[in-house]
């Protein structure tokens, strides 16, 4: 959340950008091709000076270029014999082989704006200027809920009508991987119990994502309850197979809430779809919509959006999406055998091979 500023110029002195000797060109000129070694400037270590412009300093990457040379010649190009440097080239240009001070960033310029998501590349760039502390945004505070009484923990053994709850580790690993710490809660499938315990969440996160509980079963409460606990309903159902049941909406102190479908396939691609999207524009990181070709014919009657499953294979330095079709969205294991969901449009049935869709992938 502030501008970064470059504070010396980007490189900081005229570095020596190969192993070799310095000379000054004008004894080049002059015709000279062997030089006496006078001394080493190491990276490092304090400016050297040439002493005589008939000598040579050899010099390694990363040094300050000596006073009095403005050529580096690589010991690629060099025969050093004892004290002596014969130089083995027809030609050579002046400041060959130097990276000059400040022709990358001069001292002052902004770096980065204060909106920039960092990346491995701006943290290399904080280092470089010193920024061992900066200012960003504050980390959304995010919630995922799940609700059932068929579920149960992990470490559980289910009884036979009983599921363990997968989908909250699917989202809360989802988070992890774009840097989002969460809280995970699991509320039962009673109205009051899920009210008093979402009034709390809501209060507590910017962002609460549940699963399950929002379509049309009698113990669905989540729409009504959320309703019923200030949160703004923007929709609730989407044009889109998996994910129909989809609600989404935010509470008058800002909180989004995501309530995604509970059948496990349907959660993950709403995730990616989008939950993903909110959370970019919310750090104003322009996301690239990524695309993919479809690899084969593909046919998908109703008049909905498919988010077809598929594995992603590079062919052809192409992208290609292979259908993975799985067994419908309570279908959890073909998460398993795909990478990605491919957005079919709901505008027609038919798909070709080499038509190209968005791509929203999980690995
Ligand atoms: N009459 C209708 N029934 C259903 C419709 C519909 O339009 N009309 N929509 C179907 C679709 S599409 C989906 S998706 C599901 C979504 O239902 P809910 O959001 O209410 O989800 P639940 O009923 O709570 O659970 C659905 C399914 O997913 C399993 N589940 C739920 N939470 C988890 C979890 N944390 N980890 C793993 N599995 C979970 C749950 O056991 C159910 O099997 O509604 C259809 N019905
Ligand atoms: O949302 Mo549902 O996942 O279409 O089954
Ligand atoms: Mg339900």
């Amino acid at each position: 959340m502030e501008d970064v500023y470059a504070d010396r110029d980007f490189p900081p002195f005229n570095r020596v950008m190969m192993d070799g000797i310095a000379i000054d060109s004008h004894e080049w000129e002059k015709g000279r091709r062997e030089y006496t070694i006078e001394g080493i400037q190491t990276a490092g270590s304090p400016q050297a000076v040439l002493s005589d412009s008939k000598n040579c300093l050899e010099v390694m990457t990363g040094a300050m270029l000596p006073q009095g040379t403005d050529v580096v010649i690589r010991y690629e190009d060099v025969t050093v014999e004892g004290k002596k440097a014969l130089i083995d080239l027809e030609e050579i240009k002046v400041l060959q082989n130097i990276h000059l001070k400040g022709t990358d960033r001069k001292a002052g310029d902004v770096l980065m704006s204060k909106s920039q998501v960092l990346s491995p590349a701006e943290i290399a760039v904080l280092a470089t200027v010193g920024k061992s502390k900066v200012k960003v945004a504050k980390h959304l505070r995010i919630a995922i809920v799940s609700t059932g009484d068929e579920l149960v923990d992990i470490e559980d053994t289910p009884n036979p009508y009983q599921i363990r709850k997968s989908n909250v580790y699917a989202l809360g690993a989802a988070l992890a991987d774009l840097r989002h710490k969460t809280n995970i809660f699991h509320i039962k499938d009673e109205k009051q119990v899920l009210t008093s315990e979402l009034k709390v969440i809501l209060a507590e996160h910017d962002v609460v994502i549940l699963s399950g509980g929002v379509s049309k079963g009698k113990k669905d409460y989540v729409p009504e309850v959320l309703s019923s606990l200030g949160v703004e309903k923007y929709f609730h159902g989407v044009k889109q197979r998996p994910g129909k049941p989809f609600w989404f909406g935010k509470h008058n102190s800002g909180t989004a809430v995501f309530a995604l479908p509970g059948n496990p396939v349907s959660t993950f691609m709403c995730f990616y779809k989008y939950v993903v999207a909110y959370l970019n524009a919310s750090y104003g990181k322009k996301g690239k919509q990524a695309k993919a070709k479809l690899a084969a014919p593909f046919s998908f009657a109703p008049e909905l959006s498919y988010f077809l499953q598929v594995k992603v294979v590079y062919a052809g330095g192409e992208l290609q999406a292979e259908p993975v079709v799985g067994r419908g969205s309570g279908d959890l294991a073909n998460l398993l055998e795909a990478d990605a969901f491919l957005e079919l449009p709901p505008d027609r049935a038919q798909f070709e091979a080499g038509e190209v869709f968005p791509l929203y992938t999980y690995r």
